[in-house]
């Protein structure tokens, strides 16, 4: 005889963005389908970064500006789990959450998307003062670096809202993130995909991160069918790296990871906001050392004075 037991419906944590929103889908899809007795259910909740729309991202800092509501969900068992661009997960997380699960990273590459009227063109072909819109550091610092004829502006609001402004001629151009345009099904507003060797990527780009209670072995059990190890390895040096350097506000830092069986290498940059001085340094380890291959790298880049670098913005930003 067999007693049923209805396990516990699994609730997983949304923000309510469009481009949130397929992606917990996907989450929530794919659990379903590897576990179809038991239930998974969503609930979307507004973040802080959301609704604070009129000030520059830079300004804001980064304390957990996308997570910090979906994080008290958890903590006060609402739900347990929550899924996240990685890139927008603080590498430190709060006491009793952990990084649970990393998917199978997307492409992790820039985009330029280009008003109708550039078509055909290009970062360099852009003309004299053409407006470019983001609101990364990191992209602002290496594509002024590379492009000093180019002018840059803010532009906030989720990726349809960006999509817009650029469309309504605010913008000659914007950068995002292609694989939030994949994920949307925009791969078609794609211009030109931005090559390490111009832009290095914001870390854990292009990946998700499934955040859920400490431990919680329930949880990370069902979580293990959506890892992807060579993308978790990639992100966890990328990560360490960020943490190593991060003196607690959004600074101009990018990455880039390869592995090539078990060597995992990692190039790693700190720039300044002028795009004046940019320090870039590669180093190699065993995937199982990816963390510390990280950290090896941002003492290796303070050496050669990111931590110079990083003060003077700290500074000029204003926080600590
Ligand atoms: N901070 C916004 C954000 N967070 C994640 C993505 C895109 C998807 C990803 O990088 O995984 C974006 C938009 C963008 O940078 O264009």
């Amino acid at each position: 005889m067999t007693v049923s037991t209805s396990a516990p419906t699994v609730r997983i944590g949304s923000r309510k963005s469009q481009l949130a929103l397929v992606q917990t889908y996907w989450v929530q899809e794919e659990l379903q389908k590897h576990f179809p007795d038991r239930q998974f259910d969503v609930e979307t909740m507004e973040t802080q970064g959301d609704k604070i729309l009129d000030v520059a991202l830079a300004k804001i800092g980064d304390k957990g500006l996308f997570t910090q509501e979906l994080e008290d969900g958890m903590l006060g068992r609402r739900t347990d789990l929550a899924v996240h661009s990685l890139k927008d997960l603080p590498t430190n997380l709060p006491a009793g959450l952990m990084l649970g699960c990393v998917t199978k990273r997307v492409n992790p590459a820039d985009a330029l998307v280009l008003n109708a009227k550039h078509q055909g063109k290009d970062l360099a072909s852009l003309p004299e003062g053409a407006v470019i819109g983001t609101s990364s550091l990191r992209r602002l610092a290496q594509l002024r670096y590379h492009f000093p004829h180019l002018t840059f502006k803010d532009v906030r609001g989720n990726v349809n809202t960006r999509l817009a402004k650029l469309d309504s001629n605010e913008y000659d151009a914007i950068i995002l993130a292609a694989a939030g345009l994949e994920r949307l099904d925009m791969a078609n507003r794609i211009d030109q995909l931005i090559p390490p060797e111009i832009s290095l990527h914001a870390v854990g780009q292009g990946a998700l991160g499934i955040e859920c209670r400490d431990g919680d072995q329930e949880i990370l059990s069902l979580l293990k069918v959506l890892e992807d190890e060579d993308s978790r390895d990639r992100c966890l040096a990328e990560r360490a790296f960020l943490r190593q350097l991060e003196g607690g506000c959004q600074v101009p830092i990018g990455v880039n990871t390869h592995l090539d069986g078990d060597n995992l290498t990692l190039t790693g940059m700190v720039a300044s906001l002028d795009g004046q001085r940019l320090i870039k340094d590669t180093l190699s380890a065993p995937r199982n050392e990816a963390e510390k291959l990280g950290q090896d790298l941002a003492f290796k880049l303070r050496e050669q004075g990111a931590g110079e670098i990083l003060a003077e913005i700290l500074a000029e930003v204003g926080r600590g």
